[in-house]
């Protein structure tokens, strides 16, 4: 019998995407998932338990019924306003739950972990493009909570042998180019998304916030990644535990950063819709720019993302929110 993939937050935005590439690359999937921010209709891909990492007889009985080969780990709590108002549910989460299944693992004898990081872990960029070896001074509990599963992460591999690859994503967009799977959160905070609820008249319109930032136009600026290139570097990642090498953290991005007004004047491009804008104080927490420096994925994970151009990320986007987003 073929050894499963199990993938935590398998019914998420990302994860979801990740059980289908995994399935369509033969892999057997086992998701776990408690639904909290995930949709049981995500989940097309691979066997879904129903459960919450909090369970720790869950998991035991999880680990202990099956042979698992690796484990990928989406599950999380991801608005960084929340994180700030309620730090305790983060912490809980992010990092006391992440243990919970660490410790399942190393007791079933699983070395195997690839890890849903953030660019937000970096704070205030102090230069950029952002590398692996930037400072890492994230700027609310979000941020702190990924850094803290790193540094576990670490520690683990030191004491216990397991083998980790933490993948730092910048900004996740798009969606399954085939049609059948999107971005989806309720309530939904990300940009692209919210740009093109305005196009098909769901938001009466975007709000820009801030365009006072020291860019050329004044919005901020962010590197946009493809969310099957995304799950591309997981499937390197997995490979590259497979085969038994060392653990490696990788900052996730395009390397080309697109300001808020140009993600806007793309999707009126895309969409050939008006989408009315309208420009808001800053939110808070918002850095200027965020732009990665990937190359050591490339040289290291052989990693070469297909829909680097945010018009193809736009475009499945929209054939998304027309396909699936007026039914909500
Ligand atoms: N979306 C982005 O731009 C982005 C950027 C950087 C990092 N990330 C990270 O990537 C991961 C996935 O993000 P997403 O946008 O797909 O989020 P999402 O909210 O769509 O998916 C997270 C999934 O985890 C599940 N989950 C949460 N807590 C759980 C628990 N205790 N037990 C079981 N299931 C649980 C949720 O129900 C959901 O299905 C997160 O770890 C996030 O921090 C996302
Ligand atoms: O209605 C909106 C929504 C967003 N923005 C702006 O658009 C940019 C992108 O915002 P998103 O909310 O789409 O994404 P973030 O850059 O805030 O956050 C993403 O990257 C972070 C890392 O910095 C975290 O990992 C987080 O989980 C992930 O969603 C920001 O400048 C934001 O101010 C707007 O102007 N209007």
């Amino acid at each position: 019998m073929k050894q499963p993939i199990l993938v935590v937050g398998g019914a998420g935005y990302i994860g979801s995407h990740m059980a289908k590439m995994l399935v369509q690359s033969g892999h057997e999937v086992l998701i776990l998932d408690n639904l909290s921010t995930g949709f049981r209709e995500a989940a097309r891909y691979g066997r879904l338990l129903e459960g919450d990492l909090a369970d720790t007889a869950l998991l035991e009985r999880i680990f202990g019924e099956t042979p698992v080969a690796a484990v990928m780990h989406f599950a999380a709590l991801s608005q960084v306003g929340e994180s700030i108002r309620e730090p305790a549910r983060y912490y809980r989460n992010n990092v006391a739950n992440t243990q919970n299944l660490l410790e399942t693992m190393l007791r079933h004898n699983v070395r195997r972990f690839i890890f849903s990081s953030t660019a937000a872990l970096f704070g205030e960029p102090e230069y950029t493009p952002i590398d692996e070896q930037h400072p890492q001074r994230p700027i609310n509990p979000y941020g702190r909570s990924k850094r803290m599963v790193e540094e576990m992460l670490a520690d683990h591999d030191s004491a216990y042998g397991l083998r980790f690859v933490s993948l730092r994503y910048f900004n996740a967009a798009g969606a399954d180019p085939e049609g059948e799977l999107g971005e989806r959160h309720d309530p939904e905070s990300h940009l692209i998304p919210l740009v093109l609820q305005a196009a098909s008249s769901r938001q009466a319109q975007i709000a820009i916030y801030g365009d006072d930032y020291p860019t050329p136009d004044g919005t901020c600026i962010r590197d946009y990644v493809h969310v099957w290139d995304l799950c591309s570097a997981h499937l390197l990642a997995l490979e590259h535990l497979l085969a038994d090498r060392e653990s490696n953290t990788f900052n996730l991005g395009n390397g080309q950063g697109f300001s808020v007004q140009e993600v806007i004047d793309t999707a009126r491009r895309v969409t050939g819709r008006g989408i009315p804008a309208d420009v808001q104080p800053r939110r808070p927490g918002d850095p200027a720019v965020l732009v990665a420096d990937s190359q050591k994925a490339r040289d290291t994970l052989n990693w070469k993302p297909r829909f680097a151009d945010l018009t193809a990320m736009m475009e499945h986007a929209w054939s998304w929110e027309q396909q699936k987003g007026t039914a909500w």
